[in-house]
């Protein structure tokens, strides 16, 4: 215990250099539990339980017999497609481009982001406009508060007191202000929100006031100075101010601030449309796997994810391994961005490359340098028409869903990037020399990640029990490295 409490002292220490150093994460990665795929343990511990104090998470060499399948062996037989369009046939000469190549991570995002450009905007009521994007700056069609206000429930005062009270009691609600002017030393109840009337120059709190002479007379046990608790007309915000910019999310708050503001609709960037393929002959989506049959992972989560990206899931289609359908679904599609899952590799049935070829597609991307995911591609098959294919194996898929589709519909919903969330790793992460690693982690507070288990490209465990993706860096990243996180859209 007493070493594992030195090591986090230690952690911490270097936590705030670590961040302070964040461009420079290519450190190398200090012996420690090995996290690379290729190498890690399946999903089965004995028994499956384990004893409260340990983290069933954490990091655990893999057992022998468990490792994944190696990633560094050359494929024989691969397909290899040009970035200009139209599928290549494998040169076979040896000047192939080694699996695992591809456009490096951080240019593939840029491009995606590049791809489009953001949708028209239209005008939607305020009830409608939740989790779109504002297209313009939201500028205050009024002075808030629009009127001098009281901020207490009390009395408005005029001048120093005591002050002579109204015989019949009457007083000031909020919406019911009546015109009418305040006399120096006199005083009128007044209640939260109500309208400060003309010549008050304070509002005494009930409880700062005692009435006495019959109900005819108010002293205050507190002094009070010009203003006091009168919230003056404009506090907040002038006319024509901008409260928010354009690119901001309309969140719950943002409504609110836009109705106080004098909105009835907002005009917003319109979400854009997706439609989801779902390719995969060996595909159920009801009841347990049987014989050589699994469950769809994919479909059950694209849509909330889209739909937290700021998209709309116009369908999504179940295609088997049927390159006719995936052609004229492709071709039907009226939507902004259609997402493909599986069939992105070189194998009998993987459609998406020939097909896209077969419609003339220009390639954006085109595979990318990362682990998992690294088959995603971005393509145009026609003025407005994009199509990301995210991998079959389901983290790669998410992989390919933050890399290329986020940024994409980041772009088309007009939405502002956000500034990149940092951490330092609580254990080192392995990595290909030419490969970014997405690796799920948990935030554990103060700036630190911690790397999970189960991260295969086929395995979701790890990335069930994650709050991000932390982008671990070509070559890997020592302990104590500070690496972007990336943001599961469902943890926004
Ligand atoms: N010759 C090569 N083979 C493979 C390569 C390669 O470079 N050359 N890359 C491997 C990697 S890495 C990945 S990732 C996959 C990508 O393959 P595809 O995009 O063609 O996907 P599929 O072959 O259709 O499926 C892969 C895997 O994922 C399962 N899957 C597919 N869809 C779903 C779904 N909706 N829910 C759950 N699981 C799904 C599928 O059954 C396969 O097990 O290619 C490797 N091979
Ligand atoms: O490693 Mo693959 O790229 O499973 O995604």
């Amino acid at each position: 215990m007493t070493g594992r409490r030195e090591a986090d002292a230690s952690l911490d220490r270097a936590t705030d250099d670590a961040l302070a150093l964040f461009a420079d994460t290519r450190t190398v990665p200090e012996p420690g539990p090995d996290l690379d795929p290729e190498r890690q343990q399946e999903s089965r511990e004995p028994g499956g339980y384990f004893p409260f104090d340990e983290d069933p998470f954490e990091q655990a060499p893999a057992p022998p017999g468990r490792e994944e399948p190696s990633l560094d062996v050359p494929f024989a037989g691969v397909r290899y497609y040009d970035a200009t369009g139209g599928a290549a046939e494998p040169k076979g000469d040896g000047t192939e481009p080694s699996p695992g190549h591809g456009t490096p991570w951080q240019e593939a995002r840029r491009t995606a982001a590049r791809a489009a450009a953001p949708l028209q905007p239209c005008p939607r009521p305020l009830g409608d406009a939740l989790g779109h994007t504002l297209a313009a700056p939201l500028a205050a069609l009024t002075d808030l508060p629009s009127f001098d206000t009281s901020a207490m429930d009390g009395w408005a005062v005029a001048g120093p007191g005591p002050w002579r009270l109204p015989a019949d009691g009457e007083g000031i609600l909020a919406g019911h202000a009546e015109a009418g002017v305040l006399r120096d030393g006199h005083a009128l109840r007044i209640a939260t929100g109500a309208r400060v009337p003309a010549g008050a120059t304070a509002v005494l709190r009930s409880e700062y006031g005692i009435v006495r002479d019959a109900g005819e007379l108010l002293h205050a046990t507190r002094h009070v100075t010009q203003g006091t608790d009168i919230r003056p007309r404009g506090q907040e915000c002038r006319t024509g101010d901008a409260l928010v910019p354009a690119g901001t999310l309309v969140t719950p708050a943002v409504l609110g601030l836009a109705a106080a503001a004098g909105y009835d609709e907002l005009t917003v960037a319109p979400r854009p449309r997706v439609e989801v393929l779902v390719l995969g002959d060996e595909l159920l989506h009801e009841g347990l796997p049987h014989e050589d049959r699994i469950r769809d992972a994919l479909g059950p989560m694209l849509g909330p994810w889209l739909l937290a990206l700021g998209a709309e899931v116009t369908a999504t289609r179940f295609l088997g391994d049927d390159a006719a359908a995936l052609r004229a679904a492709l071709t039907a599609s009226g939507a902004d961005l259609v997402l493909t899952t599986g069939g992105t590799a070189a194998g009998p049935v993987d459609h998406v490359h020939p097909t896209l070829g077969d419609l003339g597609a220009e390639w954006l991307v085109d595979g990318v340098a990362v682990r998992p995911g690294h088959p995603m591609l971005l393509a145009r098959y026609g003025p407005g028409r994009h199509v990301v294919g995210l991998p079959g194996n389901p983290l790669a898929a998410v992989a390919g869903l933050l890399t290329l589709a986020e940024p994409l519909l980041r772009t088309l919903a007009g939405r502002a990037a956000r500034r990149p969330r940092r951490a330092v790793l609580t254990e080192g992460v392995t990595g290909r020399p030419a490969d970014t690693r997405l690796v799920p982690v948990t935030d554990r507070g103060e700036g630190r990640a911690r790397p999970l288990r189960f991260h295969g490209p086929a395995m979701l465990r790890g990335l069930a029990a994650a709050d991000a993706l932390a982008v671990v860096p070509p070559g890997g990243a020592a302990r104590g490295a500070a690496v972007e996180l990336l943001d599961l859209p469902g943890a926004l």
